[in-house]
């Protein structure tokens, strides 16, 4: 008999270092909503290659703690924030944060439909009604007028380069809302060209939050954009461009 199908490999819990990191723990519940998303993800990752971050703890440092650990402060904030997660894949960081902040309302953008078909299956499998899926590349997304300059704040990891990621994420938020650009290292090029595309798109940088991973040490960094005016409708520029041209290097 086959018992590996049936088998489910745990995540560690670390109450201690959530508290300790980030001054927030999940609940009972929010960690069995965790665990069922881990779950969930290893199943599906045999026909869809969804990450390659599938070893429970690596899993739990560098998909469920780093998508938390990258809103700061904000985990702890009960407000109602409309939130949009750009280049979603598997739902990261979109998913964790819908589990810790029930309160938001995420919406999870990716261009690949396998992706964004896994995410609209899991998000009500684990309890999750804060959820809502869209399947379409971020440059239309940010012409849109139901999204266009609609969120208090955007958030996009490991999807491209510091300027295109500014020019995907400004575009969608309102003003007064911020964008959190979540990063590896940080270079000063990386900082000079993000300086010149963001006055280009109404915004300014606000922050920027240097931090190491609680496990294996990681560098991270995380850019937040505060927006302080309408971003031109010229931006962002049709699909495949701010990749081709980006900002800052024109
Ligand atoms: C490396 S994955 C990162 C996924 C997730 N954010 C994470 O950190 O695990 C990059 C994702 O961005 C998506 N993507 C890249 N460019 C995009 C665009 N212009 N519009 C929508 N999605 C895009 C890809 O389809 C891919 O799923």
């Amino acid at each position: 008999m086959n018992t590996s199908s049936s088998s489910t490999t745990e995540l560690p819990q670390l109450a201690k270092i959530w508290q300790e990191t980030i001054d927030w723990c999940p609940t009972e519940s929010q960690q069995l909503q965790l665990q069922s998303l881990y779950t969930a993800v290893v199943a599906a990752n045999q026909q869809l290659n969804l990450t390659r971050i599938t070893e429970p703890t690596e899993f739990w440092e560098k998909h469920l703690w780093d998508s938390i650990a990258g809103v700061g402060e904000l985990i702890k904030s009960p407000s109602a924030l409309k939130v949009i997660d750009i280049g979603t894949g598997a739902g990261f960081p979109g998913l964790p944060l819908a589990i810790a902040r029930t309160e938001w309302d995420l919406t999870l953008v990716d261009s690949t439909a396998k992706k964004v078909g896994f995410i609209s299956s899991t998000a009500p499998k684990i309890g999750l009604t804060n959820v809502h899926p869209v399947v379409s590349r971020i440059e239309d997304v940010g012409q849109n007028k139901q999204h266009r300059h609609q969120y208090d704040l955007a958030l996009i990891r490991a999807v491209a380069a510091v300027n295109v990621c500014a020019e995907y994420a400004l575009p969608l938020v309102k003003i007064g809302g911020t964008a959190i650009l979540y990063r590896g290292n940080w270079t000063q090029e990386e900082a000079d060209g993000l300086e010149l595309a963001v006055v280009k798109l109404g915004g300014e940088v606000s922050k920027i939050d240097r931090f190491n991973t609680p496990l294996s040490n990681s560098i991270r960094h995380c850019i937040y954009i505060h927006k302080i005016a309408d971003t031109h409708p010229y931006y962002p520029r049709n699909v495949g461009i701010p990749t081709q041209k980006p900002l800052g290097l024109l």
